[in-house]
């Protein structure tokens, strides 16, 4: 288990405080690289899995860290049983301590052959439920499988939110270029009926399939979509046997499933030590499976399982999910950074960012220890970013010149998928991907400046300022061979080990989602309260202004 403690009672925390007062204004990137021409081959890791295409390159040469800083990181990691408590996670153990539910992700993407064996309700399913994803897949990409009218399928609609939404949409986006175009894939999260009433004007009942997608079931946003794609579909195809070749469900709540009235052969289970942010290994992988092909999903797990691997065995100080988590804590807990940036050189990854959005901020937003203390130190990062170039033209301005410590990764692959114009896009693209971390580290001082200004220079001081960059920005550069199916699985393996790691540091729970209850609860009570201006009850006097301001004006 990881100790659960506060991590300011960790010596190497406490340690890390003092390097970072008595020499943080002696990290600075322009120097610590002129003092050391081996420092990107000491502060750079290469990963390689057993398939050739899968292969990737961590550079944080570009961090405010020295030596003495990075072992201290390590030190930290030891102290607060990283080690223990990655394994913890593997052998099953109920890490999930506020559920009691074990975290079993990693045994979604684990070939049956290596032996891992775990006494958990539904691990000897696993193969059972990829072999339906299998066979089903097959039959629709077929054309086997028919609809009511014994047309086949041409349109998937993936209705789910959160994690039952968010993984799917960002690797169909990712794997793209692996996709079956004539396989249209659609994904309705929202409760704004604009977000269905818009993909349904793309829809044709008799060759639509609908796919139903939430863990519990019981999400309020999905399960009302899903009524409302029925009472749609049903409005044409008129009779209810018909909803068995046009809805499927992926759940663990096989009850909840068949009373919304999709048979259980229809339904594609997973368990409850998967967590929804992590989920899309699972059942909840099907739209990929649908786009990609079942050989592309099964590369994209088996790039993660290497992954997993990589994780498991690697000591800390070659372990790139650790390397990453310990460089994020330097910045998040000392330099009192507020955010982290991830920015993909790769218009497939737009989405990655959104993806970890929630894989990050719902694990680790949290602020009591596992044992209930209330945190006095920072714990998840607000993450966002989007693809490059397109984020240098909207706000890499700040990142360059504003106040705040933005620590970024940059993320690139070395061959695209489409080296159109005899790869002039791609040599552009990469060129920005290299300048860019180069940019921030290394700045461009006022001499530089006014020698590039020349005589206006002495005309006008607030334009020279105004051209400085101060650098020493912190980045990691991630180069990845190629996006492949097993690529993206190793990149998503990556990160969502960095947030175990860190969340073991901090001591808190990454695997319940506590925060997102409250609103939940109080919108259920609201809704009952919509119909009359009396029944609004039991509010302050802004939310009672508001619903009194919305019953006034609504037609
Ligand atoms: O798959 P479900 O049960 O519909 O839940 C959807 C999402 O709602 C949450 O519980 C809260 O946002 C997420 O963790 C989850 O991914």
């Amino acid at each position: 288990m990881s100790t659960g403690k506060p991590a300011t009672q960790y010596q190497a925390w406490k340690k890390l405080q003092q390097l970072h007062s008595s020499k943080s204004s002696k990290l600075v990137l322009k120097q610590l690289f002129a003092n050391d021409p081996k420092r990107f081959s000491t502060f750079s890791e290469e990963f390689k899995a057993s398939s050739p295409d899968v292969s990737l390159l961590l550079d944080y040469s570009k961090n405010l860290i020295d030596d003495e800083v990075l072992s201290t990181l390590f030190d930290l990691a030891r102290e607060a049983s990283v080690e223990s408590f990655r394994d913890d996670m593997f052998a099953g153990k109920h890490i999930n301590t506020s559920e009691d539910r074990a975290v079993l992700h990693v045994a979604l993407r684990n070939p049956p052959t290596n032996g891992f064996k775990i006494d958990e309700e539904g691990v000897d399913e696993v193969e059972g439920v990829l072999k339906h994803i299998k066979e089903f897949s097959d039959s629709v990409r077929s054309g086997e499988w028919k609809g009511y009218t014994g047309k086949s399928i041409d349109t998937v609609v993936n209705i789910g939110i959160g994690g039952s939404d968010l993984g799917p949409v960002m690797v169909c986006e990712a794997l793209k270029h692996y996709s079956k175009r004539d396989l249209k894939t659609h994904f309705v999260s929202n409760i704004d009926g604009t977000d269905l009433a818009e993909v349904l004007k793309l829809c044709n009942t008799e060759t639509t399939l609908f796919i139903i997608a939430s863990k519990t079931f019981t999400t309020q946003e999905t399960i009302t979509n899903a009524e409302s794609a029925k009472a749609w579909f049903l409005e044409q195809a008129k009779d209810q046997s018909h909803v068995a070749k046009h809805f499927v469900a992926l759940s663990t709540n096989a009850k909840a499933v068949t009373a919304f009235g999709i048979s259980e052969s229809n339904m594609f289970a997973f368990w409850d030590w998967v967590g929804g942010r992590y989920s899309l290994w699972s059942a909840i992988g099907l739209s990929i499976a649908l786009s990609i092909g079942f050989k592309n999903f099964q590369e994209l797990l088996n790039g993660a399982h290497e992954m997993d691997k990589h994780f498991k065995s690697t000591p800390l100080e070659q372990n790139l999910p650790v390397i990453l988590a310990l460089v994020g804590i330097w910045y998040n807990d000392f330099y009192g950074a507020q955010t982290q940036a991830l920015l993909p050189y790769d218009q497939y990854l737009k989405k990655f960012a959104d993806y970890f959005q929630q894989g990050d901020m719902e694990s680790n937003g949290k602020s009591v220890t596992k044992d209930g203390s209330r945190v006095d130190y920072e714990t998840g990062p607000i993450i966002w970013g989007q693809s490059g170039t397109n984020g240098q033209h909207a706000f890499y301005q700040l990142i360059h010149q504003g106040t705040k410590l933005i620590p970024a990764d940059f993320l690139a692959p070395v061959q695209t998928l489409n080296p159109i114009s005899g790869g002039k896009h791609h040599e552009i693209l990469l060129s920005n991907f290299f300048a860019q971390p180069e940019a921030l580290a290394f700045g461009k001082t006022e001499e530089e400046v006014r020698k590039e200004l020349g005589a206006e220079a002495s005309k006008n001081a607030a334009l020279v300022k105004s051209k400085i960059f101060e650098g020493n920005k912190p980045t990691n550069s991630i180069l990845f061979q190629k996006l492949t199916p097993g690529t993206l699985g190793a990149l998503v393996a990556l990160y969502e080990h960095k947030i175990h790691v860190q969340g073991a540091i901090w001591g808190i729970n990454s695997y319940d989602q506590m925060g997102v209850e409250l609103g939940k609860v109080l919108a259920k009570n609201i809704l009952k309260q919509l119909g009359s201006e009396s029944d609004v009850q039991g509010h302050d006097s802004s939310t009672t202004g508001l619903i009194h301001y919305y019953q006034k004006n609504r037609k």
